[in-house]
């Protein structure tokens, strides 16, 4: 009984990680870090520049080796899932998009279904309902090279590639900092109608506090590659670990 309720438990997480270290020669990035993701929930990362945000995003893709620890996709060691499912069960979205420039839009999103040798018909049709479901008409965008979009709409681009062969999880590495305001805040809410409407489950680093809150279900604190508090922006809020978390989220009030 105790087993079978363990098992349904672990079900319910898409992602755990145990303990994950890693170690970069003298420096310490990540530090015994420990948590989960439920399926539907979106956990965003914050902490201070170096505390591992990105270092922690790149181990749960397996871009980067761990040192110690484990990570567990769907209940299965990472360790074991060969790379290309691994990149068609988890989508990523990066800061800078890095589309590849003399491909038009329509290639660029279909980079992984290619990879994961989709019929080209069926390709055709996802990225006719990505563009739509990012709201930039098919026929106006499919056949435009990145230099003929604005930043926010290779932005768009971007996560229409991490989303198109329907992953499990989606990583994003601080997408909208290099943004201006107005182009960040569509962009966060595209993120929110998405979610609502796809049910993702994402894990979102930045170190902008209030995108953090915006955006995360639960929030995770990093400090020096610990993970200093987990929770929904409410309890941290209202119950700030240490006065490191206490400092830290005084960035929410200005
Ligand atoms: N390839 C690498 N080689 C050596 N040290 C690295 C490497 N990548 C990251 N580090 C170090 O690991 C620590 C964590 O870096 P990381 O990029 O994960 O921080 P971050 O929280 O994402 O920072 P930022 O907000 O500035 O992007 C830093 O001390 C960094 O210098």
């Amino acid at each position: 009984m105790h087993t079978l309720l363990k098992n349904h438990k672990s079900l319910q997480h898409i992602l755990e990680g145990k303990n994950i270290s890693k170690h970069f020669n003298q420096t310490i990035a990540l530090d015994d870090v420990s948590f989960e993701v439920k399926k539907g929930e979106t956990l965003s990362i914050i902490g201070t520049s170096g505390s591992g945000k990105s270092t922690l995003l790149r181990t749960l893709n397996r871009l980067i080796p761990i040192s110690g620890g484990e990570i567990k996709f769907r209940g299965q060691n990472i360790q074991e899932i060969p790379e290309i499912e691994l990149r068609r069960q988890i989508g990523y979205v990066l800061q800078e998009p890095a589309l590849f420039p003399h491909w038009t839009v329509e290639k660029n999103i279909a980079l992984v279904l290619q990879l994961c040798n989709w019929p080209k018909d069926k390709i055709s049709e996802r990225v006719e309902a990505l563009l739509n479901l990012m709201q930039m008409p098919h026929a106006k965008y499919r056949k435009r090279y990145p230099s003929e979009l604005s930043g926010g709409e290779k932005q768009r681009i971007g996560i229409a590639r991490a989303l198109a062969a329907f992953p499990d999880l989606v990583l994003f590495d601080e997408p909208f900092s290099a943004l201006d305001p107005i182009t960040k805040g569509e962009l966060q809410q595209e993120v929110i109608r998405l979610k609502d409407k796809l049910n993702t489950t994402s894990i979102f680093v930045t170190h902008d506090v209030k995108e953090a809150y915006l955006l995360g279900d639960r929030v995770l604190i990093l400090n020096q590659g610990k993970a200093i508090q987990i929770g929904t922006p409410e309890e941290i809020r209202n119950h700030p670990a240490n006065d490191f978390v206490k400092q830290f989220i005084s960035t929410d009030y200005d």
